[in-house]
């Protein structure tokens, strides 16, 4: 069974990268690591080099999931078992592994046409991360509309070794959401799933320290009109306090704060939860229609 370190980083499509470029930093306040140069750019949350890296495109969402693997040789087991698995994965060249600071990886593409990267490591930084004034403290989970959400579950949770944290259900019982996570990393999951029309990103959210930051972030982006969309509110399933807002390009981005976190040994059993509105949130805020609307996927 391959084993991850992380959720590593998300590469997204946005229509002006130097627009992007400042919003994520100044706005979610991610540090921007060396210039813009033919129109992409790279941002961090840790020492990392980049956990963010951002392109041009017409089509703004989703370009790629980057997730670290927790060593060299669960890289290795990891290409071999795609590849037995006829999932065809493809090692990342010189050129572009010098561009993304990373020393081995390789693409391949899940049952719905989504790039993922698997890599060993990612060059670090010197230049400690010091985030202000919201404390971010970590890129946290990316969620993904799909067409066939069992078939996507049943991929990532049987060939590539994601446990099931929980689930969500329609009244009549059928599965619409799953929260999964990339075993053995504790938190409740680096990665959502849920049933769709077609493929979407959802959204990607970051995790801060604590109340104060979502505050502090609640009132800077309101006073500088950037649409805050839901929340803050408690999410049931992971436990985390949670706030919505938009991106420059309509891209929903979450903080979140305090999560759950699994064992590796023994750890609980995943729940089936139900469909209300208090479970999406305890404290039974409404959403804005925009959420999650904007999020083409690149095929
Ligand atoms: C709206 C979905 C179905 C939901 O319940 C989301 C929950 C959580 C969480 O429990 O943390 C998320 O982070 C999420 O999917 O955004
Ligand atoms: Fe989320």
């Amino acid at each position: 069974m391959i084993r991850y370190k992380k959720l590593g980083y998300i590469a997204l499509n946005v229509t002006d990268v130097e627009r992007s470029t400042h919003f994520y930093r100044d706005m979610v306040c991610l540090d921007q690591v060396g210039e813009i140069k033919e129109d992409v750019a790279f941002l961090s949350s840790s020492s990392d080099y980049h956990n963010l890296m951002l392109n041009k495109s017409d089509k703004p969402g989703l370009k790629r999931i980057g997730f670290e693997m927790e060593s060299t040789k669960e890289w290795e087991k990891a290409f071999e078992l795609l590849k037995k698995e006829g999932y065809a994965p493809v090692e990342v060249d010189k050129e572009e592994r010098a561009l993304l600071k990373i020393d081995k990886a390789f693409r391949f593409r899940d049952p719905n046409g989504v790039t993922f990267e698997f890599y060993n490591k990612m060059m670090q930084r010197a230049k400690p991360y010091e985030p202000s004034p919201v404390r971010v403290l970590k890129l946290d989970h990316v969620v993904l509309r799909v067409p066939n959400l069992q078939d996507t579950v049943r991929f990532f949770n049987e060939v590539l070794n994601f446990k099931i944290s929980d689930t969500r259900h329609k009244p009549d019982g059928e599965m619409y959401f799953a929260f999964m996570r990339c075993f053995p990393n504790p938190f409740h999951h680096s990665f959502g799933i849920s049933q769709g029309d077609d493929l979407r990103m959802f959204h990607i959210a970051y995790k801060v320290e604590d109340i104060n930051d979502i505050g502090i972030a609640r009132n800077r982006l309101i006073n500088l009109d950037v649409p805050v969309i839901f929340g803050p509110g408690r999410h049931l399933a992971s436990g985390s306090i949670f706030m919505y807002f938009l991106d420059p390009d309509g891209l929903t981005l979450e903080y979140t704060q305090d999560m759950e976190e699994f064992p590796e040994e023994n750890p609980r059993e995943p729940r089936m939860l139900d469909h209300t509105l208090r479970t999406t949130d305890l404290w039974e805020g409404a959403s804005d229609p925009r959420i999650g609307k904007v999020g083409h996927v690149e095929v």
